[in-house]
């Protein structure tokens, strides 16, 4: 079995946190965009994240947080790290990551090989990086769409110096072929283990996790 680890985002109920937990899932995204169906308010986010095991962590995806934001949903909910899915700059990572001292993730949306250059400049600042699809130009959501980018991007890459997780589009059926055609170690997923938007359906978790695995 390859050790790849899983995010799943977007947990919004006891037994979605449950059974990702029991699927196997190394990372559970708790989502803070108000206007995405998988959103949970801070103190949701704490009561589902009490009782998560050691050695899985817990992830906030927030759109370009301010300080209050941060402060508030750092002194409710116990969190192991922060995924920034907005538009960021590497400084601002930065200010954050002082500011708090979690690891911060941060996202960066791939449509071309231009948009990998950013890489260098989030590297020296950021825990870990996040590739996803680049989201519509008329998009609600800056991410969670369902949308995978051209992994032949990635193809043969492999001197970053940042942990880096693959996203955008992923499905049980997808993540194994996508795995092998980019070398991720790390893959995340939201829309593509649900049976409606903000719905998790926990064989779809499962049979994901077990295909990145197998
Ligand atoms: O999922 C959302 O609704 C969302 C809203 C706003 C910003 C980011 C969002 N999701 C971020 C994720 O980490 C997703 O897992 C990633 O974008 C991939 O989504 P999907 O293509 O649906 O698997």
């Amino acid at each position: 079995m390859a050790d790849i680890q899983v995010k799943i985002c977007g947990l919004r109920t006891a037994e979605d946190v449950a059974a990702a937990v029991s699927a196997g899932a190394r990372y559970l995204g708790f989502n803070f965009f108000p206007k995405s169906p998988r959103s949970v308010d801070a103190e949701t986010a704490r009561a589902l994240a009490v009782d998560v095991p050691a050695g899985v962590a817990k992830v906030a995806l927030l759109v370009n947080p301010t300080d209050a934001e941060l402060d508030r949903l750092i002194e409710t909910v116990p969190l192991d790290m922060l995924q920034l899915h907005g538009s960021e700059t590497p400084e601002r990572v930065a200010e954050i990551r002082g500011r708090y001292g979690l690891p911060v993730m941060k996202v960066l949306g791939v449509a071309s090989a231009e948009d990998l250059d950013a890489i260098d400049s989030y590297s020296a600042v950021a825990d870990q990086l996040l590739l996803d699809a680049k989201p519509p130009k008329d998009a609600v959501l800056p991410g969670g769409n369902g949308l995978a980018f051209d992994w032949q991007l990635l193809a043969g890459r492999k001197y970053w110096t940042r942990p880096w997780m693959l996203a955008g589009g992923l499905t049980p059926d997808n993540v194994a072929e996508a795995i092998a055609r980019t070398g991720a170690k790390q893959v995340d997923v939201a829309s593509g283990v649900e049976s409606a938007p903000g719905v998790k359906d926990a064989g779809k978790m499962a049979a994901f996790i077990r295909a990145a695995q197998s």
